[in-house]
């Protein structure tokens, strides 16, 4: 995609939370993480490439001990639609009676949070919960009713880019959040 082209999808785009929300919701997370695992020795467990950003921000605010890991699985691979989950890198350390959260930029359908969980459970974590930066409202969830353990942030049911999500692989620099409007752009 061109520069030109990359530029239009920003600037035709909806903002959805500027950065002082989401600074905002950062700093209700780092109290909320903080009452429950200031004592727990908890490894975050962060999703690539979509959780960057957020843990990135968020997890250099705590100030307790805590380990960081990452993982790499995929089902968009660019597009706005999912496909199949596939795993590019599993978790290094060991998970194994260790209280794991996962970390990552949206939960959507759920079906890359719920692979990653029965993951960390197969491999005997004491305590798996998910931490999302934002989730998307609909009724398609991998399991019905699935919600994030923690989370601050909304989006209506429509493609969103910015904080580590990504359109088409861009955007994801930006320290905002955006609804894509593919009506206002001739690319789809
Ligand atoms: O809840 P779901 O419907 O499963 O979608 C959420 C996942 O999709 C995105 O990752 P993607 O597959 O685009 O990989 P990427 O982070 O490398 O871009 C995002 O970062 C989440 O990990
Ligand atoms: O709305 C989205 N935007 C970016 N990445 C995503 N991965 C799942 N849903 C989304």
């Amino acid at each position: 995609m061109d520069i030109d082209t990359l530029n239009q999808i920003k600037n035709n785009a909806t903002l959805l939370h500027d950065n002082q929300r989401i600074e905002s919701a950062l700093s209700c997370l780092v109290e909320k993480l903080t009452l429950d695992y200031a004592n727990k020795n908890p490894i975050f467990l962060v999703v690539m490439n979509g959780g960057l950003i957020f843990a990135g921000q968020l997890l250099s605010r705590l100030k307790f001990p805590a380990q960081i890991d990452y993982c790499h699985a995929t089902r968009y691979r660019g597009n706005t639609s999912g496909g199949e989950i596939g795993w590019k890198v599993e978790p290094h350390m060991d998970l194994a009676g260790r209280h794991v959260v996962i970390l990552d930029d949206i939960l959507d359908e759920g079906h890359t949070l719920k692979a990653i969980i029965e993951h960390c459970r197969s491999r005997k974590a004491q305590s798996v919960k998910t931490l999302v930066l934002i989730e998307k409202i609909h009724d398609r969830k991998a399991s019905p009713g699935m919600r994030p353990d923690y989370c601050e942030l909304e989006t209506p049911d429509k493609y969103v880019f910015g904080y580590g999500m990504d359109y088409n692989h861009y955007w994801r620099n930006s320290d905002e959040i955006y609804i894509f409007n593919p009506e206002r752009n001739d690319t789809e």
